[in-house]
């Protein structure tokens, strides 16, 4: 029997994961002709994740309307084993497993975020794909307080660290991550792990790692890496104006812009991936799937006239008009750089 040759992550190079944000019509015929690990609505109102055409599928309230919804998939040329764990909903083929799961809206964040993540993260190891590589969160009010006045973001931010204290994640295990806001339904996340593959959590040198952020930020820290690299590509968490720990020009939005722009470039660029033992390099004109996250949408014109001029017309960008995980952030952005 030969042995199918791995890449340098480790993984068996018969797998890869494609990704595409497309119309939710457009959705609907690629998931009856392929293998769907996952389906994403970005859409009008959340739902708990369903199995759908025997594949995990999970609604999102981050539109507006028609205009800006769409759907992420995640597909793969191997057939898919499905199902229900706990509200959790999964899928994998072999090497890949997609997770997704909701937290109903409620006046306190941190118990339930808690209990979530240990089903979902659980799930994983029990189902043998522990590496871990990236994460999405979306949180409704995220700016608002919760019943004790304590924001949701820094509520959710303290469940999630409970969970990765109890299953015991070290620093290098940390995936990059998204944890924006939502126009309602709670917590939705949605995690993407590998049963062979080698992730390697990047860093910024120009900002400190989140996990390191002061008790300004919330009584936990948020739990995420700037990027992570995973089969050949780097998976870019939103990023937004901050360097250091403190955000940056605030109020201004092309500054912000340009800063979360010149913080993905630094991330992915090849003297950053070198320092982390990565022998590539990446411009933002390599990023596609790139999800533009803007606080007002009348500054979404002026956003995208920037990001048109930096990332390659070829690229797959969506825009959506929701919050930021911090009020003096208008906007934040990532990607996945090839
Ligand atoms: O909390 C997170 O996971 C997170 C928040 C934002 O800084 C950005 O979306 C990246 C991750
Ligand atoms: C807040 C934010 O975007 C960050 O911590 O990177």
């Amino acid at each position: 029997m030969t042995q199918t040759p791995l890449s340098e992550n480790g993984i068996d190079q018969g797998y890869a994961l494609s990704t595409t944000l497309v119309d939710p019509d457009v959705a609907d015929m690629i998931a009856a002709r392929e293998n769907v690990l996952g389906r994403v609505d970005y859409t009008t109102a959340a739902a708990d994740p369903i199995l759908s055409a025997r594949s995990p599928r999970l609604a999102l309230h981050m539109a507006h309307g028609k205009a800006d919804s769409f759907s992420e998939l995640w597909t793969t040329p191997h057939d898919v084993t499905a199902g229900m764990h706990d509200g959790v909903a999964y899928a994998h083929d072999g090497e890949f497993l997609f997770v997704a799961g909701r937290i109903a809206e409620s006046g306190h964040y941190a118990t339930a975020t808690e209990k979530a993540y240990l089903t979902a993260l659980g799930l994983i190891r029990d189902l043998g794909y522990p590496n871990c590589y990236r994460m999405w969160n979306v949180v409704g009010a995220i700016n608002e307080d919760n019943a004790e006045g304590l924001e949701n973001y820094r509520d959710f931010c303290l469940g999630r660290a409970d969970a990765f204290a109890t299953m015991r994640f070290n620093e290098t295990e940390i995936p990059a991550a998204t944890g924006i806001g939502a126009l309602g339904g709670g917590i939705g996340f949605y995690f993407l792990t590998s049963r062979s593959g080698s992730p390697i959590a990047i860093e910024n040198p120009q900002q400190v790692s989140a996990y390191h952020y002061p008790q300004r930020y919330g009584p936990k820290a948020p739990k995420f890496a700037r990027a992570t690299r995973m089969g050949g590509r780097v998976y870019v968490s939103g990023t937004a104006s901050i360097t250091g720990h403190e955000s940056r020009h605030e109020g201004d939005l092309v500054r912000q812009t340009h800063l979360s722009l010149e913080n993905i470039a630094r991330v992915i660029g090849a003297s950053n991936l070198w320092e982390h033992g990565i022998g590539d390099g990446y411009f933002l004109a390599n990023l596609d799937h790139i999800k533009v996250y803007v606080r007002h949408a009348e500054d979404i014109p002026v956003v995208r006239g920037i990001c048109e001029r930096a990332f390659s017309p070829a690229a797959e960008v969506r825009y959506l008009n929701v919050d930021v995980c911090r009020s003096d952030l208008l906007v934040e952005i990532e990607g996945i750089a090839y």
